[in-house]
């Protein structure tokens, strides 16, 4: 089967999805941990995956710096041998207005294309994960956007700096005044970073006043569903991924 590996490698999990299409994806979730050599990456995937996993280009979207040499590994071991490693400095598809764009981390450059090809020039896209990220597409060009702790570090953070705080369920808590331990942490963790979400995107639309479009992605999104307005868009981050492909292939044929 033609086609490519996707490797969305962010700072608790690695989605690994082949897709030939760049619409439909087959895919899995490994710790970002788990693997430290490209032969322990190639044992997961050949079980997950199957003989379909060999030969195939690589794309890697990743904000975790030390496994990159990994993917050049497989690559030339049990792929094609191209990998493309997504960089805003290598999509000029978009203009980087912001200070460094060699700083933006790969997983927002792919969200940011995805949502500029998809759901046009004026967006703000939330990623929910290890970190909470918010893009600010404006007229076409990335704006820049804001950083947040993620649902579990906010939770985890609690649990570290106390002495009797238990680490509770990633759920939001239907109400806002707890009457016990668990939904008082709840409440000032996952609603109280609903609410700064919400409060950022207010804040953010009121500055452009486009009424931008709003699309919520990471594997956190699904948590918040229901809680904020827009799209909630799963595969957000994979499309972009290949798009940056499909950009960078046409480069180099
Ligand atoms: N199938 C799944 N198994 C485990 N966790 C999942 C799954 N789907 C979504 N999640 C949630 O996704 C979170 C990781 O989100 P992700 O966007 O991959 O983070 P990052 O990109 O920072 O590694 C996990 O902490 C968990 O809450
Ligand atoms: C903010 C992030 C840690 C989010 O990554 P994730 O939560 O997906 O692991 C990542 O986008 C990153 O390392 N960014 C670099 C700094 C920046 O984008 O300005
Ligand atoms: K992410």
């Amino acid at each position: 089967m033609a086609g490519v590996l996707l490797f969305d490698v962010g700072n608790t999990h690695t989605t690994v999805a082949l897709t030939s299409d760049g619409k439909e994806f087959k895919k899995f979730r490994i710790s970002t941990q788990r693997y430290e050599t490209e032969d322990e990456l190639y044992v997961f995937l050949r079980t997950l995956f199957g003989e379909m996993v060999n030969a195939k280009p690589i794309v890697v979207s990743s904000v975790v710096p030390s496994v990159n040499i990994i993917f050049e590994y497989f690559a030339s071991k049990y792929g094609s041998g191209e990998v493309y490693f997504v960089k805003a400095e290598d999509y000029d598809g978009i203009v980087w207005a912001v200070n460094y764009p060699k700083e933006i981390g790969a997983d927002r450059v792919c969200d940011v294309i995805a949502a500029f090809k998809e759901y046009g020039p004026n967006c703000i896209v939330v990623d929910y994960g290890t970190a909470i990220t918010i893009e600010v597409l404006k007229e076409g060009r990335y704006e820049g956007g804001a950083i947040l702790p993620g649902f579990k570090m906010m939770v985890h953070a609690l649990f570290r700096g106390t002495a009797k705080l238990p680490q509770v369920e990633l759920k939001p808590y239907d109400g806002f005044v707890g009457k016990d331990t668990d939904s008082n942490i709840r409440i000032g963790t996952i609603n109280a970073t609903v609410g700064a979400v919400k409060y950022l995107v207010e804040n953010i639309s009121r500055e452009y006043r486009e009424n931008p479009v709003i699309v919520h992605t990471g594997g956190q999104a699904s948590l918040v569903a229901g809680w904020l307005d827009g799209i909630v868009d799963p595969d957000l981050t994979l499309r972009g991924m290949y798009y940056f492909y499909e950009a960078k292939k046409n480069l180099t044929r």
